[in-house]
């Protein structure tokens, strides 16, 4: 599995951090102030209501005065009216600041992962960018609406039940409260081993999410390599130490609970004691008494809130901190300053006012490493004319994907530079370049959707006619119309249920209708059938009418009709020139034909299995 490692977070609050949170939520300030304002209003009322209870107590039940109690209950009644009233806008405001924030920031986290280079996915595991995206964002709204919730009510609770228990009876008050520290402390103990337990919990449910993703992505290969007994061993290992740390979260979490329980009954045992005796001397009125044993039964749930949401803050945090990461990821590529056109300009690059590109392409002493490690191109020089078929051979890992990425500027030299019509390629825009360049890859990536909404993917704006020229062009027209449903056929995930021949043409077409000026072609090496691979040869020499085009070819068919083949060994061009002369140099490619490529050219009765 990877080595990707979850980072640890320690910090137990992150003044800063929380500041830049808070200036991602500023369009919700305004909702945030309003959800402090009512939830103080909640609190208040909720520690009027035994105050309340004290007044009917000795001013009517103890005087015997039943209409004073009526009227009384009006009063009562009215405020029972204005505290649902609260409770609804709280919900309401809660649920929008919640539902809000996490919308801005998966956004925001989605734009930057459309803008992040190939590095960035090289070394980041698909399981944690979707554990960002999802459970880390939702954790982050939740904690911001609903902790705030939270804590506004429960710290003007116990100020309000502090000021009128204080108010009504000091003495009385003070031997009541005095369980408090002891139930600061434990709540803070507690809370801790809590949350270092749900840390732990928390880390490895990345790496099972990981797990998870690398088994759902690889089910076919682990079953044909029938190691579905091992992988299983695997995951139980790590889903084994979840159930560990869960276990140790839930044991601390239940023995937090009967320590509050116990200190409040201890609290209420005080107040009954002291103020009973306050009663029987006359001191303490009834209603007193019962308003303190209200009071200390509401006074310990907000304790208990506030430990608990302090708890859900930290881990809020470490959400926070990973889901910024992301967002704060420097792009590795981006626009020189000052340079037009970059993503999200409104005007569209496809129009005549776009500048155009002819397809001059060259190499200047470029060298290369991926991510400080060894050069995979030194010193690498190359010039190839607009219009002009490049092929691309050479053993695996000579470096053939590493020449085209940085062609298409998916990754930037480390040394020297690559010329676009003459010009460095960093002094244009992204855009430029890729709104005039065609990629298909050796396994094109289809879409979920239908075939007509894959091929537009290469031209959203294309008509329906427009689509089916285009797959007309690469003689994808004949088998798209045989299928259930044609054109609005809709294939699955990556393309399933189409043959990588087919899915190749749809891809063609998609590059045909994007028009590129340069063209790069990572041809399949699976085998298809004599009949799909004249079809896509005959598709494929459309494509590369009047266009630069380089292809990792593997196809003898394609190699032969190029201008130029590059026989490429350790990141150097060993060999050059078109296939007549290359065979009549009798070296590398020779060898490499003879071995290879003229096993395709004999009948099949001759081939060798
Ligand atoms: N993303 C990457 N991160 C680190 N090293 C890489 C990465 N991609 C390729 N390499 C390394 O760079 C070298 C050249 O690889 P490259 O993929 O360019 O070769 P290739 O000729 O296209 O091979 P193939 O025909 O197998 O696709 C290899 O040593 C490879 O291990």
């Amino acid at each position: 599995m990877n080595k990707f490692e979850e980072q640890e977070y320690h910090k137990r609050f992150d003044f800063d951090l929380w500041k830049k949170i808070f200036s991602y939520i500023k369009p919700y300030k305004k909702y945030l102030l309003w959800l402090a304002v009512v939830m103080v209003g909640v609190a208040g009322i909720d520690a009027i209501f035994p105050f309340m209870n004290k007044i009917a107590i000795d001013k009517y039940v103890v005087k015997d005065d039943i209409n004073g109690l009526y009227s009384f209950g009006v009063k009562y009644g009215i405020l029972v009216i204005i505290q649902a009233i609260n409770v609804f806008f709280f919900i309401a405001i809660a649920g929008k600041i919640e539902t809000g924030v996490a919308y801005d920031v998966r956004k925001r986290a989605f734009k930057r992962l459309q803008e992040l280079s190939f590095s960035y996915y090289d070394k980041t595991p698909v399981g944690w960018m979707m554990a960002r995206m999802t459970s880390d964002i939702r954790r982050l709204g939740e904690t911001i609406a609903w902790g705030l919730v939270d804590f506004v009510w429960g710290f003007s609770m116990m100020v309000a039940i502090m000021g009128i228990m204080l108010a009504l009876n000091w003495k009385l008050a003070l031997i009541t409260l005095s369980v408090v520290p002891i139930l600061v402390v434990a709540s803070l103990y507690f809370q801790k081993k809590i949350l270092t337990a749900y840390r732990k919990v928390r880390k490895i449910n990345s790496k099972i999410t990981g797990a998870f993703n690398e088994g759902i992505m690889g089910a076919k290969t682990t079953k044909t390599l029938v190691r579905e007994k091992e992988n299983l061993e695997e995951f139980k290992g790590i889903t084994g130490k979840m159930r560990h740390h869960s276990i140790r979260a839930a044991i601390f979490s239940s023995l937090f609970l009967p320590v509050v329980l116990t200190l409040s009954s201890v609290g209420t045992a005080l107040a009954l004691w002291y103020g009973g005796e306050g009663v029987v001397k006359g001191i303490i009125t009834y209603g007193t008494l019962v308003a303190f044993l209200n009071y200390t039964v509401q006074f310990f749930e907000p304790v208990r809130q506030l430990a608990r949401i302090f708890a859900e803050l930290q881990s809020a945090q470490a959400s926070a901190e990973r889901v910024l990461s992301l967002i704060e990821t420097q792009v590795e590529i981006e626009d020189a300053p000052g340079v037009i056109a970059r993503y999200g300009d409104t005007f569209n690059p496809r129009k005549e006012n776009w500048p155009s590109l002819k397809g001059d392409v060259s190499f200047v002493n470029v060298s290369f490493s991926y991510q400080g490690g060894e050069k995979v191109l030194k010193d690498f020089n190359l010039d190839v004319k607009a219009g002009e078929t490049v092929a691309l051979v050479g053993e695996t890992g000579s470096g053939k994907s590493t020449i085209v990425n940085l062609i298409c500027r998916f990754y930037e030299p480390t040394g020297g530079k690559i010329l676009i019509d003459g010009v460095d390629y960093r002094k244009k825009s992204q855009l430029w370049l890729r709104s005039n360049l065609g990629y298909v890859l050796q396994t094109p990536h289809l879409f979920s959707g239908t075939i007509k909404e894959n091929i537009r993917y290469g031209r959203l704006e294309a008509s329906d006619e427009e689509v089916i020229k285009a797959a007309k062009i690469v003689n994808a027209h004949d088998f798209i119309i045989n299928l259930k449903d044609g054109y609005d056929t809709v294939v699955g995930e990556s393309g399933s249920g189409l043959s990588t021949g087919e899915k190749q043409l749809i891809s063609f077409a998609r590059a045909i209708l994007a028009n590129p000026r340069i063209f790069v072609l990572d041809e399949a090496t699976s085998s298809i059938d004599t009949e799909m691979e004249q079809i896509i040869q005959k598709a494929v020499d459309k494509l590369l009418e009047g266009r630069t085009s380089f292809i990792i070819a593997h196809r003898l068919s394609t190699v032969r009709s190029a201008d130029r083949i590059l026989v490429i060994k350790d990141g150097k061009i060993i060999e050059e020139g078109n296939h007549n002369q290359l065979l009549k140099r009798k070296g590398y490619y020779y060898r490499l034909y003879t071995n290879q490529f003229i096993e395709e050219e004999k009948p099949e009765c001759c081939q060798a299995n």
